[in-house]
């Protein structure tokens, strides 16, 4: 997406939706839908296989965008029909996740998610509720490119991608 128009990210893009593409005012993804990069679709498979948490055939993701000081809400992902674990990879500048329980009430656990950290819900975990208060932007993440608006973007911003298996 950078190298084809570096200017497509700015400060209000939060998400973007990649293979079967979940409606924001739904909340339901659709029967069918676009077919999910190879790419995704193989990190999410080979992840599941080498943690043997069984077969993982992702067709779908979703690309969170975080601008300096923006933030996560808590929530639960249940929207996917099965019970496939959910793989999240974040990029860029690190971020405070919090994970929590199946209800609200229950103390979430703080973690740190940085560059490159890959994060697998399953199991009992795949359903719990879990935010993003806020990104450490400037502490510690330092990016170089030829590619100056990514550059830019990765040294004040943090990128997460979840791959799911809806179907
Ligand atoms: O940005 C993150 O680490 C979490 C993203 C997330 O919870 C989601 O996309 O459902
Ligand atoms: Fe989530």
């Amino acid at each position: 997406m950078f190298h084809r128009d570096p200017t497509l990210i700015n400060k209000s893009l939060r998400w973007t939706t990649l293979g079967i593409e979940y409606d924001w005012n739904t909340k339901e993804y659709p029967r069918e839908g676009r077919e999910l990069p190879e790419e995704l679709v193989e990190l999410g498979s080979v992840i599941c296989d080498a943690l043997k948490l069984g077969e993982m055939r992702p067709d779908a993701a979703i690309v969170n965008y975080y601008p300096p000081k923006s933030s996560l809400s808590p929530h639960v992902d249940r929207s996917e029909r099965t019970n496939a674990p959910l793989v999240s990879m974040s990029l860029g500048q690190s971020a405070v996740y919090l994970s929590g329980g199946k209800t609200l009430s229950e103390k979430p656990i703080p973690i740190w998610l940085r560059n490159g950290d890959i994060l697998v819900m399953h199991g009992e975990q795949r359903l719990v509720y879990h935010a993003v208060p806020c990104i450490g932007a400037g502490e510690g993440e330092t990016f170089e490119s030829t590619n100056k608006p990514l550059e830019q973007y990765l040294n004040t911003s943090r990128v997460n991608i979840t791959i799911r298996q809806v179907n």
